[in-house]
């Protein structure tokens, strides 16, 4: 079961779907992606490490940071506050829709894993400033993923930052409806660098695997998170972690798994490993193609759908 060579053999069938994607470039830097590559890292609480494809290539965390944030947040602030600013249902809407904002009152985000509702979140970081809380970030991935050298593209943060019109709109609204009350430039300073922090699938699937395992990392035997916190993370992963494309996503995969715009996944399949992927060719709701594809084959090979 899982062997290097059936990885290796999935991952050439799920590179035939690259043609039909496209690399995101409304972020600039991240349209030099290749959208050809394509990595996928199994990490199991043995220690073994099962991989596929060049995994020496970095992915920006992208949207995949929210579950980070989420679970790191939760712990600073608990779930009451947490959940008076933003809600707990899937929207049906695209990752950056402003809609539905505007409809429903108060003018609460739906869902942590929305951009209006991951900037709600991110708001939330604990810290006297923006360095602080996001060096407490970066910690908080460094401890999940076991690596201290994890850090973020400077790049691709500024190349967001100079191009986050739509996001600063957000923000904007958020403030003015008292979801935020910081300066704007300040918080979209943080968010783009949380969206930034890079690292290989094999890191992506460490993470995926503490959450696989409830917030306790298999390795040190420490609860990173609490139970409950995992619990609620993953809970989103499956209604809200694959944007509007998450019903389908949960019917024909069925894993607990976010995605980013970088072509990242990460996936936790609960109480046995975690799945890093990263295959930057995207659908046109914003998940790596060649990524669900991968993780369609793993699914129906394995039967590791959790319902
Ligand atoms: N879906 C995503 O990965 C979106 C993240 C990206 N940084 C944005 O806010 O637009």
């Amino acid at each position: 079961m899982y062997t290097k060579a059936e990885l290796e053999q999935f991952v050439e069938q799920a590179k035939q779907y690259a043609r039909y994607g496209k690399v995101a470039d409304y972020i600039p830097a991240l349209g030099k992606a290749d959208p050809n590559d394509l990595s996928i890292a199994i990490y199991l609480p043995d220690g073994n490490v099962i991989d596929a494809g060049d995994t020496t290539h970095k992915v920006t965390l992208q949207s995949i940071s929210k579950i980070i944030a989420l679970s790191l947040v939760l712990m600073d602030r608990g779930e009451q506050e947490v959940f008076k600013k933003v809600g707990m249902e899937p929207t049906g809407d695209p990752f950056n829709s402003i809609a539905k904002l505007e409809e429903i009152q108060p003018a609460k985000p739906l869902n942590p894993m929305i951009n209006a509702g991951a900037l709600a979140v991110t708001h939330m970081i604990a810290g006297a400033s923006v360095e602080e809380r996001f060096e407490r970030l970066l910690q908080f991935v460094r401890k999940l993923s076991g690596n201290p050298t994890i850090s973020y593209s400077e790049e691709v943060a500024q190349s967001e930052f100079e191009t986050a019109f739509l996001n600063r709109s957000l923000c904007y609204f958020l403030k003015q409806h008292g979801i935020i009350n910081e300066d704007v430039e300040e918080l979209m300073d943080l968010y783009t660098k949380q969206c930034a922090i890079e690292m290989t699938c094999i890191d992506l699937a460490r993470i995926g695997l503490v959450f696989a395992m409830d917030g306790r990392d298999p390795f040190t035997d420490e609860q990173i998170m609490p139970l409950d916190v995992a619990r609620i993370c993953k809970t989103f992963m499956v209604t809200c972690g694959m944007y509007n494309a998450s019903g389908e996503f949960a019917i024909k995969i069925g894993i607990p798994a976010k995605s980013g715009v970088s072509g990242g996944i990460l996936a936790a399949v609960p109480g046995r490993f975690g799945i890093g992927i990263f295959g930057p060719a995207l659908d046109e709701k914003g998940n790596s193609i060649t990524g669900m594809k991968l993780l369609e084959l793993l699914s129906k090979t394995y039967s590791l759908s959790i319902f």
